[in-house]
């Protein structure tokens, strides 16, 4: 959010209400916590609002607890069960990496799509007590898959899971692309907002044209230090 507040062209709003809903061409919906944003979204009567949003065909994208949120299906939810925006078809885990002491981060091959971006460079994903995409329906894009360690394979039974995810008007990583430099991202989601907006004048231009190429971004803070990086896939 802070980074698209910088691109010329593009106004962002903090969503607490329907009626800041209704004014905005897209929407994107942070990390954090699952279970919390979904009792929040309730108390707010906002459930059967955000709901209608992506029905109306504009964007969203949610990244790992926004993730959780948007999917159809999700294991290992708190007692009681939470709800779940929904719309995208697919099952997520939704600690599978661990606890917030498991968070780490690491270096994924870019989806094709980041090709008319003018960069297939790898990019940094950093995962915080995140979430994994388990299974998905047909005609959901897989943007980016993770492939698990020894160790977490011996674990979950499995060699890879899925990480990021598109189908239509929904976008979601189960990462957290704004804690990095890396606007492809968020290319992709401005990208889909001006393809769907029903909302011409309100649809944001395209990050690169305004920021200038991947090159000339500028330097990536460090978010976890060596001992959370998983040194096999740096
Ligand atoms: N960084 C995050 O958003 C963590 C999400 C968390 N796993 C949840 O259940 O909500």
């Amino acid at each position: 959010m802070f980074l698209l507040q910088k691109v010329p062209g593009v106004e962002v709003v903090e969503v607490r209400t329907k009626e800041e809903l209704e004014s905005v061409a897209g929407l994107i919906i942070p990390g954090g916590e699952s279970t919390t944003m979904a009792l929040v979204a309730e108390r707010w009567g906002l459930i059967p609002e955000l709901q209608a949003f992506a029905k109306a065909g504009k964007p969203v994208w949610g990244t790992c607890a926004g993730m959780i949120f948007l999917a159809e299906a999700a294991e290992g939810q708190k007692k009681g069960g939470q709800s779940l925006l929904g719309g995208l078809d697919i099952t997520v885990s939704r600690n599978f990496f661990g606890a917030q002491i498991n968070s780490f981060e690491t270096r994924l091959p870019a989806p094709d799509c980041f090709k008319s971006f003018g960069s297939t460079d790898d990019f940094r994903a950093v995962f915080i007590r995140a979430p994994a995409v388990l299974a998905v329906g047909p005609e959901v894009e897989v943007m980016a898959e993770y492939t698990l360690t020894p160790e977490e394979k011996a674990e979950h039974g499995r060699d890879k899971v899925i990480v990021a995810v598109r189908k239509g008007v929904l976008m979601a990583t189960a990462f957290h692309p704004e804690l990095t430099t890396d606007l492809r991202w968020h290319q992709a989601f401005v990208d889909m907002v001006r393809k769907h907006s029903e909302q011409p004048d309100k649809a944001p231009p395209p990050l690169f044209q305004n920021l200038g190429r991947m090159p000339n971004r500028p330097p990536d803070m460090p978010v976890y230090g060596k001992e959370f990086m998983r040194a096999e896939q740096m």
